[in-house]
């Protein structure tokens, strides 16, 4: 059987190419010839284009009538290495010289053979050579992965982890779909408010996977520029655009084995939306400029604060794209409406930034509870935020809740249900009233469901059928 294997014989004798390829054509898939060596950057482009970019040159040291120097077979030598690093170069000449041979492998070439050959000579050199150009390959990709990992791993200074909080009902059940969901290799999409802890969420379920000792790989959708998306998810080769200098892996190759977090998804233009559902359909993607499909084993996880199903209905996005990543689906309550975890995270933020300011602060309970009535529109980011610059902002002991969020939050707000505004009479229509109750007691708590049902001696979901009931 022949070997997988590209080679390309430059000589600008006729007999020499025929018979180096009638003996190498047995053995190896591809085998090109050229009596012409201003053919080979041409033919290395070519190739590289296509499914066998080559792996080995045999390439004559003389092409000028007479020429014994060997210094064409340098300056070429020296061209192809330049293109090429990858490509493995075997010299050929007919004037056996040690000189020339010693000088020619530090100038880059693997190994030199004179002419005439034994065929099993030249055998054993292409078979060498051949496993030369391999070991070159797995280096320049892992140097290609290193540097992209590096990359990773720089723009991810200063994201600094925290530990995933939440003692909510709704969190709680947000916890045991991540526990489950993380044994499997399913595609998840996390839909949730910006910072309501998406990313968190990513990271919660990487480390809960049989992936957690692998690479954990984001791309923030909306920081890249429509024009470099394919790239950024499939990499690209040397040349395929204006700025692309070397070949560079794309993240999902840099996830390979482990889980790629491709966060506002709701960005991603529709024609690149095809190309991330054919990589997810084939398991395989092909970088830009290339003609390569690579491999590829990865868990998908997605994040958007933007309503993909009415993204589907207004032809933002793809329908069968929404249906591969979505498998399992984990919404992130808004803070309004898990009031109950307020508490937890002021007080693991306050620990957190007293700690790192050197300080030393506590909250008043009166304030914890007009942190909770407080409809947190940033969700926890801006009650981190908040909780930040009170440590850094308060003289005394007592953090200042008003430097927190100034006048926005109502202090004590959530222990005097008699600021509710009055209801007015002019019907006894117990339904017009219990409307009216349900919207005065939404506005007075800014939109916190759990507020304001508690005002109005409801549960939440009581609450909840009643907005439905009343459209509002
Ligand atoms: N449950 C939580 N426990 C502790 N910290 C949290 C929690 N949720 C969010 N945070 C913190 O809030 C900030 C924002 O979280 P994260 O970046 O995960 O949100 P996001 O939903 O991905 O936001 P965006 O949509 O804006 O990217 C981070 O500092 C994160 O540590």
């Amino acid at each position: 059987m022949k070997q997988a294997g590209s080679i390309l014989i430059v000589d600008d004798n006729p007999d020499i190419l025929i018979a180096a390829r009638l003996l190498l054509k047995q053995h190896y898939q591809s085998v090109k010839t050229t009596d012409n060596p201003f053919d080979i950057e041409g033919l290395i482009n070519e190739h590289k284009t296509s499914d066998q970019p080559i792996d080995v040159i045999l390439l004559d040291m003389n092409f000028s009538q007479d020429a014994i120097s060997g210094q064409e077979g340098f300056y070429w030598l020296k061209k192809i290495i330049a293109q090429d690093p990858s490509i493995v170069v075997l010299l050929m000449t007919a004037y056996s010289d040690i000189q020339l041979a010693v000088d020619a492998i530090k100038a880059g070439a693997s190994d030199f053979i004179a002419k005439p050959w034994q065929n099993d000579q030249l055998l054993a050199a292409v078979a060498a050579a051949f496993s030369h150009a391999k070991d070159k390959q797995q280096v320049g990709q892992l140097t290609r992965q290193t540097q992209g990992l590096s990359q990773a791993l720089n723009q991810s200074v200063g994201s600094q982890q925290f530990s995933f909080l939440g003692q909510s009902a709704a969190m709680k059940e947000v916890f045991q779909t991540i526990e489950k969901a993380a044994q499997t290799d399913a595609n998840i999409l996390i839909t949730g408010e910006s910072g309501t802890g998406k990313e968190l969420t990513a990271h919660a379920i990487h480390q809960a996977s049989q992936r957690r000792d692998k690479t954990f790989i984001s791309l923030d959708m909306g920081a890249v520029a429509h024009s470099l998306f394919e790239s950024e998810l499939f990499g690209h080769k040397k040349g395929a655009f204006t700025d692309a200098k070397t070949d560079r892996m794309g993240k999902f190759e840099l996830a390979q084995n482990g889980s790629l977090f491709l966060d506002e998804l709701g960005n991603l233009p529709l024609e690149q939306q095809a190309k991330l559902l054919a990589a997810l359909q084939n398991r395989q993607v092909t970088p830009v400029g290339g003609s390569k499909a690579i491999n590829v084993d990865i868990r998908l996880i997605c994040a958007t604060n933007d309503n993909l199903q009415q993204a589907v209905s207004e032809g933002r996005f793809r329908q069968d794209l929404l249906y591969r990543i979505n498998t399992v689906e984990i919404r992130l309550p808004p803070l309004r409406e898990r009031s109950e975890d307020i508490p937890l995270l002021a007080e693991y933020y306050l620990t957190h930034f007293a700690q790192k300011y050197k300080r030393s602060l506590s909250i008043n309970p009166n304030d914890m509870h007009a942190l909770c009535a407080y409809s947190w529109p940033g969700n926890v980011r801006e009650l981190a935020h908040a909780i930040e610059r009170a440590v850094i902002l308060t003289e005394g002991e007592l953090l200042d809740i008003r430097t927190v969020v100034g006048s926005q939050i109502p202090l004590a707000a959530a222990e005097t249900p008699s600021t509710l505004e009055p209801l007015s009479y002019d019907t006894f229509d117990l339904e017009v009233l219990e409307q009216r109750a349900v919207r005065a007691a939404l506005k007075h708590y800014q939109g916190n469901v759990s507020h304001a049902a508690k005002a109005l001696g409801l549960t939440r979901g009581a609450l909840y059928r009643r907005l439905e009931k009343y459209g509002l």
